[in-house]
């Protein structure tokens, strides 16, 4: 399996390039009705939001009243954070479960709006973003959805920034045009690179690695940030350091071979084993023909090659 996170600011379109990827059998794990299972009446969720916001966020039937709580919760940072401090665990406790019970040959699709402000985007295989401009967004939930106005602003200031979720985005998805346009977008995205990257993770096979050389990418440095990220988020305390090394890695050079390279390095020969074993369980499998201690990730659309190296 592997596990693609979809996030986007409230708004953004997430829900279109879910349907895209359900449609053709991604397993949908949806943080927003999560979000609704965990505070359903009788619940713990339910009777820690009560002792934090007050008896005043229950609506007559004793279920929770969802605007009640957003007007009390969307109103600074203190208040967002309780919010999150009650909902989260329990939301990362039932997505876990979800995930558990996912096919060996599914991929997971995690639509998680806020992705980016709990630091997950490590922990995916692929981070999808979808992006809007905010007055474009605030726009379409005011006169399409009928959403209060001054309630989709705060919703939007306590959410992560266009930068801090470009940051973390393998691909972006841009849904300026129509809807139509963005499940194009989106249904290209899961033909061309998430079944690759899922059929390459079942083989065991690392995707083909470019080998010639291009001009220089002023994008490859953070893309060797979010591939270091991600094999922290692999080998743990397995790795002492990890590095974006290479050409890619040279901000003087005028070409490369457009491979990210990182060294991981360990303490001995045990951890280099440990190490081997977690890359090629978690997408980067062992190149073949290759020496002992080189992996490549099954990713085609992310081309990145490992060395493990001991530490003397
Ligand atoms: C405050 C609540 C009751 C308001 O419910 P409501 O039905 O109006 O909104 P809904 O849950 O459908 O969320 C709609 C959108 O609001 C935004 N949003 C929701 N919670 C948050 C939050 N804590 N911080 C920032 N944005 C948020 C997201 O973009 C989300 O997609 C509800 O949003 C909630 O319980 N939030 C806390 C749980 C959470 O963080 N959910 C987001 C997914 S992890
Ligand atoms: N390209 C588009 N053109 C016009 N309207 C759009 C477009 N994409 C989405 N919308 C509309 O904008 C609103 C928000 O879109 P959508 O519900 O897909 O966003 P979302 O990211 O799933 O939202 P949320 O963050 O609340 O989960 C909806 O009313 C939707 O119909």
């Amino acid at each position: 399996m592997i596990r693609v996170g979809l996030t986007g600011g409230i708004g953004a379109g997430k829900s279109t390039v879910a349907k895209t990827f359900i449609e053709r059998g991604a397993y949908h794990v949806d943080a927003d009705r999560i979000a609704r299972e965990v505070v359903e009446p009788g619940t713990p969720g339910l009777a820690a939001l009560v002792e934090a916001f007050g008896p005043e966020i229950l609506a007559a039937d004793g279920s929770l009243d969802r605007p009640a709580l957003a007007a009390r919760a969307f109103v600074d940072e203190e208040s967002v954070k309780t919010l999150n401090g009650i909902t989260h665990p329990l939301i990362g406790a039932r997505t876990q479960e979800l995930n558990d019970a996912a096919p060996a040959d599914a991929v997971i699709l995690h639509d998680v709006p806020l992705l980016v402000e709990g630091h997950m985007a490590p922990f995916y295989d692929a981070v999808i973003v979808v992006h809007t401009d905010a007055d474009l967004r605030l726009d379409r939930l005011v006169n399409l959805r009928g959403m209060d106005a001054d309630d989709a602003r705060a919703r939007i200031d306590a959410q992560a920034t266009d930068e801090q979720r470009r940051a973390v985005a393998d691909i972006w998805l841009d849904n300026s045009g129509t809807p139509d346009e963005l499940a194009a977008q989106a249904l290209q995205v899961w033909t061309e690179r998430l079944i690759p990257l899922r059929d390459n993770h079942l083989a065991g096979a690392p995707a083909p690695l470019p080998t010639d050389a291009v001009d220089a990418d002023e994008t490859w440095a953070a893309v060797g940030a979010r591939v270091v990220n991600r094999l922290w988020a692999i080998l743990g305390a397995t790795a002492t350091k990890i590095d974006h090394v290479g050409p890619t890695a040279d901000p003087s050079a005028a070409s490369a071979v457009p491979v990210i390279d990182v060294e991981v390095t360990v303490a001995d020969q045990a951890a280099a084993a440990r190490a081997a074993e977690l890359l090629s369980a978690s997408g980067f499998p062992r190149l073949p023909g290759a020496a002992e201690g080189l992996h490549a990730t099954v990713d085609p659309g992310r081309p990145a090659r490992v060395r493990i190296t001991v530490a003397d």
